[in-house]
């Protein structure tokens, strides 16, 4: 064996996760108000069905579901579009018990469905403390990926130097001002980054937090970036790791700098927070926002192994799984983890990362 290899093997001997139990707490979040394709709320149920508790167990983990965390409803304003025209600071109630927003430049009044995910995004934050104050590994199961404010957030607030790893395709810190979409899932690691400058209706609950600090976040898998995003990335001191970085140095490499950039004394709490479309299209079909030239089954599963190997992942998001767009898979020999017969290939995926997450190797 290589001194490379002998020398990583030594290096990850010495740590043991003392964050948390042996034990993760599955919390569902079916929240798909942050993108427009109907079915990514679908995916939480759909991981239960084809095996997510078998798999837990078999890579000897215990599990507590907490079940789905209540996504609230569009309520009925009386005058629908004073809150919709107007960005204006919650100043009274309506005859519905609803908040309006009146005309002035504090609020954004255009980012879409807002009032869902800002009401949504509370309860999340709220279920994601109370299982981060048990010590288990926390695991979100999106819904698309503005769930991720919220979860953030709680975990800022649980673990003090928290670090984060946000693998995705696409930067995901627009602010409205450049948001080509006005769809929240592209904008949730700006907002966790206080980089907005108004505020967001129903999130007030949100203003008092502490929230992330741009040296303490690795962005990894990004080829899928609007052109003021870009300025943004660059502008906003986060690591940023884009697939021609993943291309030129190798997924090892990637990794071993990210967390070298954000971590220097091996030994903060991370949160990795995962979208789906971070890996290639052959390999994750069923997601909304496709990007050509993604990480291949190979480099997520070695990236995955390598945060687990640091034991110091204490939650992670798993988001964009959209259920309705997944395409039949055929067992192979390789397939050890007790995954259900029918799965799809993007939910078997799943199911395989949220394994190597806890430690499960490849051999
Ligand atoms: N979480 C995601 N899939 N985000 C995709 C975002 C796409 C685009 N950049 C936007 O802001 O609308």
């Amino acid at each position: 064996m290589s001194k490379y290899i002998e020398e990583y093997k030594k290096e990850i001997q010495k740590s043991k996760n003392i964050l948390v139990n042996k034990k993760v707490s599955i919390i569902g979040i079916p929240l798909s108000e942050g993108q427009d394709l109907e079915g990514v709320h679908l995916a939480c149920d759909d991981l239960r069905r084809l095996g997510l508790y078998d798999v837990i167990k078999s890579v000897g983990w215990d599990y507590e579901d907490v079940g789905d965390v209540k996504i609230e409803k569009k309520k009925m304003h009386s005058n629908e579009k004073k809150i919709l025209l107007n960005g204006n600071g919650p100043e009274k109630n309506d005859q519905n018990g609803c908040v309006e927003y009146e005309e002035n430049n504090i609020y954004y009044n255009d980012i879409k469905n807002i009032e869902v995910i800002g009401k949504s995004s509370e309860n999340i934050f709220k279920q994601c403390d109370k299982e981060l104050k048990k010590k288990n590994f926390v695991l979100n199961i999106g819904g698309d990926h503005s769930i991720a404010f919220a979860t953030i957030l709680s975990s800022v607030h649980n673990y003090e130097n928290l670090k984060l790893v946000w693998i995705d395709a696409h930067g995901d810190i627009n602010v409205p001002e450049t948001s080509p979409s006005m769809n929240y899932h592209g904008m949730p690691l700006a907002h966790a980054l206080n980089l907005f400058k108004k505020k967001v209706p129903y999130f007030e609950w949100a203003e008092k937090l502490k929230h992330l600090k741009p040296e303490n976040v690795a962005l990894i898998g990004i080829r899928d970036v609007d052109e003021y995003e870009k300025i943004i990335i660059k502008k906003s001191n986060i690591h940023y790791y884009s697939m021609f970085d993943i291309d030129k140095h190798g997924m090892y490499n990637i990794c071993k700098n990210a967390l070298q950039k954000i971590d220097p004394d091996n030994n903060s709490p991370i949160h990795v927070s995962l979208d789906i479309d971070s890996i290639d299209v052959l390999y994750a079909p069923a997601t909304g926002t496709l990007a050509k030239g993604g990480l291949t089954y190979r480099e997520i599963h070695l990236l995955l192994k390598m945060l687990a190997d640091t034991k110091r992942v204490v939650c992670m998001d798993l988001v964009e799984y959209n259920p309705l767009m997944d395409v039949k898979d055929k067992k192979l020999h390789c397939d050890s983890l007790p995954i259900h017969a029918d799965a799809t290939v993007t939910g078997k995926l799943c199911l395989e990362m949220i394994a190597r997450i806890l430690g499960n190797d490849i051999a």
